[in-house]
């Protein structure tokens, strides 16, 4: 008897989801998302801008519209990059778990892959909401930031994969604190973004 063919479901597609408040977007969340992309073999990156940050609730965060539109000017250029609007539209305050339940309902045939900086996964177990469902909805990757050491400790076993991306110590409060200066931003963010806060008039008064 010949050998029996192992029936193959179809190829799930991959897809990144890079959420943050990107307030503004900056090269150091770009660099992470393209080199993560690579190092996984991911089809996409979807960046998520926050609708309402609640950890950042006590901050002065710009308006929604300002943050989601930075995103897409920052991310138009590169084919694998797409911005969604799910946060924003939901309304209230935004957590992963809503955000990675409305991803798998809309891509039902996809795996998903949580992109995150070492800051942000060091938080997770201990203050995101719904901890153990996150992990069921994607796989975690945690990607390197200066100023912040990168470990999975106490996080599931084979739900988290850690990744040394080229360090770019830019942060969004520098960069808007940099503007309030009267500093440049110029190849800390992309440059349309530049022209966008410029135009806008963001970030001036703090
Ligand atoms: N320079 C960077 N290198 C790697 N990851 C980053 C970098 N900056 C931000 N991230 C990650 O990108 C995600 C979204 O970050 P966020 O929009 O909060 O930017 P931020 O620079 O941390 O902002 P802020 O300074 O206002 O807190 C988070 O997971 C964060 O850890
Ligand atoms: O789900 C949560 O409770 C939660 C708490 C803090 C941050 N997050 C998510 O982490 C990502 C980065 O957040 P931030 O506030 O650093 O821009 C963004 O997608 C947030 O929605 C999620």
């Amino acid at each position: 008897m010949g050998e029996q063919e192992v029936p193959t479901g179809p190829v799930k597609r991959r897809i990144g989801v890079m959420g943050g408040t990107f307030d503004p977007i900056h090269h150091g969340h770009l660099v992470a998302a393209s080199e993560v992309a690579s190092q996984f073999h991911l089809d996409e990156v979807v960046f998520v801008p926050t609708g309402q940050p609640w950890q950042k609730s006590h901050k002065n965060v710009s308006a929604p519209e300002d943050r989601y539109l930075m995103t897409v000017i920052a991310t138009a250029s590169n084919p694998q990059f797409s911005v969604s609007r799910i946060d924003i539209d939901r309304g209230g305050a935004t957590y992963t778990v809503d955000t990675l339940r409305d991803l798998r309902a809309l891509n039902s045939d996809a795996d998903l892959f949580f992109i995150t900086g070492a800051d942000a996964l060091s938080q997770i177990l201990t203050t995101w909401r719904d901890v153990d469902e996150l992990f069921s909805l994607a796989h975690f990757i945690g990607v390197t930031r200066p100023g912040h050491i990168l470990t999975d400790d106490g996080l599931p076993e084979g739900g988290v994969s850690l990744v040394e991306v080229p360090a770019l110590a830019i942060s969004s409060t520098d960069c808007r604190a940099r503007v309030a200066q009267g500093d440049p931003v110029w190849y800390l963010v992309p440059d349309g973004v530049v022209r966008y806060i410029d135009k806008r008039q963001l970030y001036r008064g703090e």
